[in-house]
């Protein structure tokens, strides 16, 4: 039994700072990692978040900042981003700060793409680490998620497990990309909220809310420390859309003024 979340209401747009999940909460989970599909509504929704709220929109994904650039490209041009867990980011002031590949990462990438071939798994290769997706063969979850530790643990690494993938990466996590954005000169007097649908988004809502914010599950009920819940992407583009409004009935106000 879990407990039932409010839906978040609408805080005011000069104060907050938006940090948003990628798959399963801007677009909706496809059956690849390749078939996510990023339609012009949302590239519209993000590019009048990121004029009305300037500097305060992230993406904080487990994607590499490579691969969101190829799903979002322009329309990040105005937004932070923390990629890989929060292991490398960029910021329109700071531009793209990354770790090296190191030699044990390469290795660590080699023996999994092995070991996907061998099972008939799909390997995705990120900048920083790699994924097993076993959604096309979830017999394979145990067997995909003893590899990756066996593997992680061998080359000094991190493993976690995602929906119908398990992955192992660089060290971080996103809370601590939530707090590293947040010392960002646009950001940092601003109240954070994280958004986000799977289990590593956790750290991101706690980090959220341990600085006076909130964190808001984007999927069904489920155990979580979030504050508040919407039901899907659809329903956070809707509120994300509400906020737009707000922010820009307040900047033509103070126009105005
Ligand atoms: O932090 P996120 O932006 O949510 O990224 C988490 C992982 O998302 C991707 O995998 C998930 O989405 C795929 C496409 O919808 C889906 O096929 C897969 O089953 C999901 O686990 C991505 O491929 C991973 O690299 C991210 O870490």
């Amino acid at each position: 039994m879990v407990n039932e979340l409010a839906p978040p209401p609408l805080p005011d747009p000069a104060a907050v700072s938006l940090f948003l999940d990628f798959d399963g909460t801007l677009v909706d989970l496809a059956p690849t990692p390749d078939a996510v599909v990023v339609d012009a509504a949302l590239g519209t929704l993000l590019g009048r978040l990121a004029t009305a709220m300037p500097g305060r929109i992230a993406i904080v994904s487990g994607r590499s900042i490579a691969q969101l650039d190829g799903f979002l490209a322009r329309h990040l041009d105005q937004v932070a981003v923390a990629g890989s867990h929060g292991a490398e980011r960029r910021t329109p002031a700071a531009g793209h700060i990354t770790p090296p590949r190191s030699e044990a990462l390469e290795a660590a990438c080699a023996e999994l793409r092995a070991f996907a071939d061998l099972e008939g798994l799909l390997f995705e290769a990120k900048s920083l680490g790699a994924s097993l997706h076993f959604r096309q063969h979830p017999e394979r979850e145990g067997d995909a998620v003893a590899m990756a530790e066996r593997v992680a643990q061998q080359y000094g690494l991190h493993a976690n497990r995602g929906k119908m993938m398990v992955e192992v990466r660089l060290p971080g996590d996103k809370g601590k990309a939530v707090r590293t954005l947040l010392s960002d000169p646009a950001m940092q007097d601003s109240i954070p909220w994280f958004f986000g649908d799977d289990r590593t988004d956790e750290d991101g809502f706690a980090a959220a809310q341990g600085l006076g914010g909130a964190g808001v599950l984007v999927d069904a009920p489920r155990e979580t420390a979030a504050r508040y819940r919407l039901d899907g992407v659809a329903a956070l583009r809707d509120w994300l859309a509400a906020l737009a409004d707000r922010a820009e009935a307040g900047q033509s106000r103070r126009i105005r003024a």
